[in-house]
């Protein structure tokens, strides 16, 4: 591989520092077509689906490409807004308002978003963070609890990009956060203040996006330490054990996949007698089709007929103020020992907090 043509003695230049928000994708249209494009890339990649290439490409290029798209699309659709897709409008969202926030506390920093799979793609928000001069890059995966499926596949894009780097910026990841006293508080609060406002259920429900069990076995930490996101959330809620399940959902394929399973479990607990359930999705900092489509209309349409009576479904974090001060001090704690607070960075001068108050934050 050639490596990339670089300004002559770019390394004088400015020396800026960014933080990319790196969240999983979607696809530019609820289309069958787009939907096509971002599942040939996301299920192409060895990480999310480790049967061997030359089997699995018959399966994914011969079936599911074929099949899957025009599915998906029609539940994308369901989900879609007038600025796009929710994954998408959430993460672009709380990019400008960290941008603002870290401004807020005197950091020069610059923020962008990327997506692991479709746009704007990592190795394309990489390759504009160099041209304009950055020199420090700190990656935040948007998934609090690390999983290779995810946090890794992250990584494998960013490591892929520098292979054609000559002059590589200084580089940081976040691995997790899955116990993180800001985001545990963050979620703590949400769901207090949905209780206050529409009571309290018999059973929360914490529906994390599921893998393959295999992994648990093979060492991924994952569902370690979704359970303890959920312990540690059950503890500031005060919720006693009988008042609250951790179940896995969207499992693709045959496979057996992280047990229990969200609709299974919730179909359950309305044929047991229970009428009222309140149903959170503590791993996605978004909200997105797993959760918009998945949870509050598949699964809460299962669990009224299976005799339940109301289904709450508790929006994700999105752009709670609560959860945006914990990601700015989460990525405060990773800025630690770089100059972001000189006047070393002239386009990150200009973003100021005004951004995020012009799209509603509100202190
Ligand atoms: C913690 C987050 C996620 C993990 C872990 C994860 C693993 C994983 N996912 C699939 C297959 C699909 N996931 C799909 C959508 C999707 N997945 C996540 C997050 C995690 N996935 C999100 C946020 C979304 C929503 C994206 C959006 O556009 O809103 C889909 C696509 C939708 C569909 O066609 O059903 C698939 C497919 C696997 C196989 C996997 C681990 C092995
Ligand atoms: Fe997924
Ligand atoms: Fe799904």
């Amino acid at each position: 591989m050639a490596f990339q043509q670089e300004p002559p003695f770019s390394h004088g230049q400015s020396a800026g520092t960014a933080v990319v928000l790196c969240n999983l994708g979607t696809p530019d249209e609820a289309t069958a077509p787009a939907v096509r494009r971002y599942l040939a890339e996301f299920l192409g990649d060895h990480r999310v689906v480790e049967i061997p290439k030359p089997i699995w490409w018959l399966i994914l290029h011969g079936i599911i490409l074929r099949t899957r798209p025009a599915k998906s699309a029609a539940k994308y659709a369901s989900v879609w807004t007038p600025e796009g897709s929710p994954l998408k409008v959430w993460t672009q969202k709380q990019a400008t308002l960290l941008r603002g926030y870290l401004g807020e506390r005197g950091h020069q920093v610059t923020v962008r978003y990327a997506m692991r799979y479709g746009n704007p793609s990592i190795p394309a928000v990489l390759d504009e963070l160099k041209a304009q001069g950055i020199t420090r890059v700190l990656i935040v995966p948007a998934y609090p609890q690390y999983s290779g499926t995810t946090t890794a596949s992250v990584i494998d894009a960013v490591a892929s990009w520098s292979l054609k780097v000559r002059l590589l910026p200084e580089l940081r990841f976040v691995n997790r956060y899955h116990d993180d006293a800001g985001y545990i508080e963050a979620l703590t609060r949400k769901i207090r203040a949905h209780w206050m406002h529409h009571g309290q259920a018999e059973q929360l429900v914490m529906s994390f996006h599921g893998v393959p069990e295999r992994t648990l076995h093979l060492g991924d930490p994952y569902h370690c330490e979704c359970h303890k996101t959920a312990r540690l959330l059950a503890e500031r809620l005060g919720l006693a054990k009988d008042r609250y399940k951790v179940t896995f959902q969207s499992r693709f394929g045959k496979a057996k996949w992280l047990e229990p399973y969200t609709e299974p479990t919730l179909i359950a607990l309305g044929q047991q007698g229970v009428k009222s359930v309140d149903v959170v999705c503590p791993g996605f900092t978004s909200d997105c089709l797993e959760t918009l489509e998945e949870i509050n209309m598949e699964a809460r349409e299962a669990f009224l007929h299976a005799g339940g009576q109301q289904f709450q479904y508790i929006d994700c974090l999105n752009d709670s103020p609560d959860w945006i001060r914990a990601l700015t001090d989460l990525t405060e704690r990773h800025l630690q020992g770089w100059p972001t607070k000189q006047a070393d960075d002239p386009m990150a001068l200009k973003e100021s907090r005004a951004a995020a108050l012009a799209l509603g934050a509100k202190d």
